[in-house]
């Protein structure tokens, strides 16, 4: 049975009469990458300031590795990184960590693994004033991972990050997750964590308005067709899918819906005589579905094909 590590129970925070966070039910399991997802201001931050104990819900409940947010049974194996940690800036790297394990009780060389986990080692002697806004963020992974917590909860991990930082902060996460750690991480930047995330929540105005895989999340996509002549094979999709699902675009024909229905769609185009130059399926990116479910718009038409396309 997959174990549930964090779950919230219509957890809401208001603030006034706003709810920041409104009537949010979720649940990360054991040994998963958990996106947290949602545009400036949906309420990420404040949720997870919730499971950390660092605020009070207004209503809801939330449990934390089978306690209550910010009980010392939950903090102790969670690590987190949280609107940036206060570093000092005139220490070193390495005695930032440092200074942090001899508070929590933890051994020095917990540190230095941090450090090498986040690829600082070469930099651990130099003051953390000098880092790059990369370095300094990955010193606040290195000090969510210090202790080797069982959960990670990472609050916006790549801002300020450049490309080559958060391929490895991304290779970095499915590693632990690798090891049977679990890792909350949110963004408002879908395309960066949809290839390392097991399981999505989507978060927009305080409501979290799905949670599913990021397959389930993107839903059945769509597939492309280019035929000749396009008359007739546009003719025979329509047959079998249904008019409404079939576009015509500058890259042949488009068919939204089931994409498990190629097989058929291509035999029935052979069996009337049309010549086959393609088929393919053009899935969505976690950034067109978001785009759907947070406005309430449809993708404009074609951009899953110019981003497979590229
Ligand atoms: N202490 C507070 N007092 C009043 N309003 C608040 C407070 N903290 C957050 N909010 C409001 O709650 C809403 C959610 O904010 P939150 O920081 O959780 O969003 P977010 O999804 O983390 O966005 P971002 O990525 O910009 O941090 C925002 O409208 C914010 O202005």
């Amino acid at each position: 049975m997959t174990e549930t590590v964090v779950s919230t129970d219509r957890l809401t925070k208001r603030y006034g009469s706003r709810a920041a966070v409104d009537s949010v039910s979720l649940t990360v399991r054991r040994g998963e990458v958990y996106g947290f997802l949602g545009p400036n201001g949906a309420g990420k931050t404040t949720t997870l300031r919730m499971l950390l104990g660092l605020i009070r819900p207004t209503s809801g409940s939330a449990r934390v590795l089978g306690h209550r947010p910010g009980a010392p049974a939950a903090t102790a194996r969670t690590g987190a990184l949280i609107e940036g940690p206060g570093f000092y800036p005139y220490l070193s790297g390495r005695d930032n960590l440092r200074v942090m394990a001899r508070y929590r009780g933890l051994a020095e060389t917990d540190v230095d693994l941090a450090l090498a986990r986040v690829d600082l080692t070469a930099h651990r002697r130099s003051a953390f004033r000098s880092y790059s806004l990369g370095m300094k963020q990955r010193l606040g992974v290195a000090a969510a991972l210090l202790g080797r917590p069982e959960l990670l909860v990472l609050d916006e991990p790549t801002n300020g990050l450049d490309p080559a930082g958060m391929a490895d902060l991304r290779q970095l996460l499915v590693d632990l997750a690798g090891q049977g750690q679990t890792v909350l991480i949110s963004s408002h930047l879908l395309g960066e964590v949809q290839e390392i995330c097991d399981r999505v929540g989507v978060i927009r105005n305080g409501r979290l308005i799905t949670e599913s895989t990021v397959a389930e999340v993107r839903g059945t996509g769509s597939l492309y067709v280019r035929a000749e002549p396009t008359g007739t094979a546009l003719a025979v999709v329509a047959r079998i899918v249904g008019d409404h699902a079939v576009t015509l675009t500058a890259r042949g024909i488009r068919i939204d819906g089931d994409i498990s229905l190629a097989p058929e769609i291509a035999k029935a185009l052979v069996g009337q005589g049309v010549l086959l130059h393609e088929l393919r399926v053009a899935e969505r990116t976690l950034e067109e579905v978001f785009f759907e479910l947070t406005t309430n718009e449809s993708v404009p038409a074609g951009a899953g094909a110019r981003r497979t396309d590229s």
